[in-house]
Order: structure tokens, then sequence, then C-alpha cells
């Protein structure tokens, strides 16, 4: 379990502790976390519900501030958010009122590209996720799987060096699910990013990762955190292979053990 951090990480989570005040008390949602993540690695972040997974994203993304510790992107300190860290949450945030062309654009607008640059950048990856067909519709007339596609292309065309993901899958039936991992690690492939991924999908953490990160409740912790050595690209014959079952039971194991309830009455049975 590798939780020291290093002057090289891409992002270092350094004894971060964050507290929310409740009426009559405080609540830990994160209590002493830290974590290295290197540059272009993909790290999937998984855990029970409550466990801190979305704050600890949330303080990466600059939307949330720590109560004490660090968290540190290239070697600064997070203030806040920045064009270097796009956001993917599970509701696809896109503006209903512009086409997949113009929710593209709009990060570069804001960014002062030129129109030309504009439309050049946002049909590479409109092209890039299959949406050439549906440049020109609105969220409205797309699937969910469109809409994911459209804002993870949203995300990758204003270019930041490392994306952080919020379930964004959690919404879509498991056919485009699977569609969507392989597409996703495809651009990653080719155009790399730092990753960090979160889900409650055990099978989705490890196809995608180079480490999955577990995390623990009440408070919320890293409990485990697992190397993913399996080869890329990471095809079905992979997710298959009797070395993705071993360390999907690895992390299903640390998963499960470590749920109040769960355990105990696994125990006893
Ligand atoms: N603004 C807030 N005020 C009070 N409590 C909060 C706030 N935000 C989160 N929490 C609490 O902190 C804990 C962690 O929440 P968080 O959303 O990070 O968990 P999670 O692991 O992402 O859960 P899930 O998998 O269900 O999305 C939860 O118990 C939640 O109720």
């Amino acid at each position: 379990m590798t939780t020291t951090p290093t002057d090289t990480a891409k992002i270092s989570v350094r004894r971060v502790r964050k507290t929310f005040d409740l009426k009559n008390s405080e609540f830990v949602a994160l209590e002493s976390v830290s974590l290295d993540i290197a540059d272009n690695e993909f790290v999937t972040v998984v855990g029970p519900s409550g466990c801190g997974k979305s704050t600890l994203m949330n303080i990466l993304a600059g939307l949330e501030t720590p109560t004490s510790g660090h968290a540190v992107v290239d070697g600064k300190d997070v203030r806040g958010p920045g064009p270097e860290r796009g956001v993917i949450f599970q509701q696809y945030a896109l503006f209903p009122w512009l086409t997949v062309r113009k929710n593209i654009e709009f990060g570069l607008k804001v960014a002062g590209l030129r129109a030309a640059e504009r439309r050049q950048r946002a049909e590479y990856f409109i092209h890039m996720v299959g949406l050439d067909q549906f440049a020109d519709a609105l969220p409205k007339m797309l699937s969910g799987g469109m809409k994911q596609r459209c804002a993870i292309a949203r995300a990758y065309a204003v270019n930041p060096s490392i994306l952080l993901m919020d379930e964004p899958f959690g919404a879509l039936d498991a056919l485009t699910r699977v569609t969507l991992q392989e597409q996703l690690l495809g651009t990653w492939s080719r155009e790399k990013r730092t990753v960090m991924f979160i889900t409650h999908d055990v099978d989705e953490a490890v196809f995608l990762a180079n480490r999955v990160v577990v995390m623990a409740a009440r408070p919320g912790r890293i409990y485990d955190i697992v190397d993913v050595d399996l080869p890329f690209p990471r095809t079905e014959e992979v997710r298959l292979s009797p070395e993705f079952g071993e360390l999907r039971n690895r992390v299903w194991h640390s998963v499960y053990h470590q749920t109040p309830g769960v355990a105990a009455g696994h125990a006893s049975s």
C-alpha cells in the first residue's frame, strides 16, 4: 500500500481531514487521507456509500477545502478550480440549449480561442468520441451514453492535464457502460491524462485502473490500494482473464470486509 507522498507526484493528497459541521456535532468525512498519483496514471476509487469519495474529489477539484492537510497539484496547493483540472460528474451537466458542438466549444471560448480554432478543436474531439453525426444535435436528442461522451469530449477539449470523474458512467446501462469504459481507455492511451475516477463498480474500477484505491467509511479513509498490473489495451480477453478475476476478487474482498455489518454478518453466517 503506497500512501507516502513524494515530490514527483502530479497529485498529492497529504494528511487531509475534512469535517462538516452538523447541528450539535462535527462529522468527520475524511480522516488523514494521503495519496500520491503519478503523471498520466489512471487511479480509480471505490468504497461504500458515504466513505468520502466525492468529498475527496471535490477537494482536488477545488470545490471544497480541507479542514486540515493539503491537496497539491503540480507542486502547488489547490486553492480553487483551475483549467488544468477537468471535472466530469454522473449527471452530464451539458448546457441544454447548446448543440453538442457548442457545448464542446464553450470552454474553448472561455479560454479565449478564436472561432476557427474552436471549431477545429471541437471537430477533433467530436470525432474522437464518435458523435460526428450528432454534432448539431441538442442534448435532449442524445441517449445517456451519448451525453456522457459529449461531456468527456468537452472535458478533453480544454486540454486539462488532470481529469476528475465522479461516477461518470453510473447512470448508464451495462453494455453502454462497457463500451464507454473501452472508449475512455482508448482516449486515455492516445491523449494521456492523469485520471481519478470514482465508481461503485468493482469490475469497472479494476478494468480501467493502474491502481485501485479502496476507501472505508466512518471516518472516510483509505483502506487499501491495489496495483492493477493487467496489460493495455484492456480488451474483452483481459476482462475475461483469470488475472482480472483475481484482482476483482481482491478488491471486492477489501470493499466487502470493511463495510460495517456486512463482514460481521458474513462471519456469523
Ligand atoms: N456539505 C455537507 N454537509 C454535511 N455532510 C456532508 C456534506 N457533504 C458530504 N457530507 C457527508 O460526508 C460523507 C461523505 O460524503 P461523500 O459524498 O463524499 O461520500 P461518497 O463516498 O461519495 O458517497 P456516495 O458513494 O454515496 O456518493 C457522507 O456521510 C455525507 O453525508
